[in-house]
């Protein structure tokens, strides 16, 4: 197990709200599966975009190592939240798995019959081989999530992150699909960005809790009480699921809240 980012206070925001994260620290192992948690506007996807170097930091480094090695930059594959996605965007699922392996900042790129190849390799991985030639609009949530997850995996990335990847799907598919996610982590590093931390407990190995600042929990060994410290003012409640906390419940009446329609999906 080697370090692939070290994250060390890391202050991060916007023009207009520019302390969404204050001093985080985080290290991610190249055979990590973190599950990011944390609530509406607690700063999840901030780290993310900071992560992938689409916003800069205030104050603060990332780091990214190969073989225990510091390197300037770090092949990362990427899938985005579904509102991010235009469904009507006239695009193939061949294209779109194929645009996985555009290296960055190179928009016109030639591809190659090994490229192509490599498509359908991935797809078939993905279990969307017959779906090569359809449009993106013309298929279910399920299956949308499998090709983007095909292209962010395409150009054998280090790391993976998926930004609420169970907002695709219906419940009844999520079990593939994360057993999907198994098999890739035994090739690199997944970061699972989620509310649902009863995913998050059941598929990861490490916890961080995002809310302003990063609370880090090795293991998923989590205790009610750590939960509730790290959300901070978000009032919780805790199904049993077992020995397992299984759901969370938040009321969004504090001032982070950027959706106020949005108590449900938690
Ligand atoms: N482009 C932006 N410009 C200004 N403020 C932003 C921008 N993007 C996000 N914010 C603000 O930064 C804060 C953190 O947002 P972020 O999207 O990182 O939170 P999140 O934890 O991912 O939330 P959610 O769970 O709702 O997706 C919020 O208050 C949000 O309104």
């Amino acid at each position: 197990m080697n370090k692939l980012i070290e994250i060390q206070h890391l202050c991060v925001g916007y023009e207009n709200k520019p302390n969404v994260l204050k001093n985080v620290n985080l290290t991610v192992y190249d055979d990590d599966f973190l599950g990011i948690i944390g609530p509406n506007g607690g700063g999840k996807t901030t780290l993310v975009k900071a992560i992938l170097g689409l916003i800069k930091p205030t104050e603060g480094t990332i780091t990214f190592f190969e073989d225990g090695e510091k390197i300037n930059s770090l092949n990362i594959g990427y899938l985005p939240q579904v509102n991010q996605i235009d469904k009507k965007f006239p695009i193939t699922v061949f294209d779109v798995i194929l645009s996985g392996l555009t290296p960055k900042g190179k928009i016109f790129k030639r591809y190659s019959s090994e490229d192509k190849q490599k498509v359908r390799y991935v797809a078939e991985q993905m279990g969307v081989e017959d779906l090569l030639s359809r449009s993106i609009g013309e298929l279910s949530g399920g299956q949308l999530q499998r090709v983007l997850l095909g292209r962010a995996i395409a150009d054998n990335p280090k790391l993976i992150i998926l930004d609420e990847p169970n907002a695709y799907v219906d419940k009844r598919f999520e079990t593939n699909f994360y057993r999907l996610l198994g098999d890739i982590n035994k090739k690199m590093a997944i970061i699972l960005v989620s509310h649902d931390i009863g995913t998050i407990i059941s598929m990861v190995k490490n916890i961080a809790c995002v809310n302003g600042d990063l609370h880090y929990h090795a293991g998923t060994e989590i205790s009610p009480e750590w939960l509730q410290k790290a959300y901070d003012s978000c009032p919780i409640e805790i199904l049993g699921h077992g020995s397992l906390p299984h759901r969370v419940l938040l009321q969004h009446n504090h001032e982070r809240q950027s959706n106020p329609d949005s108590e449900s999906d938690l």
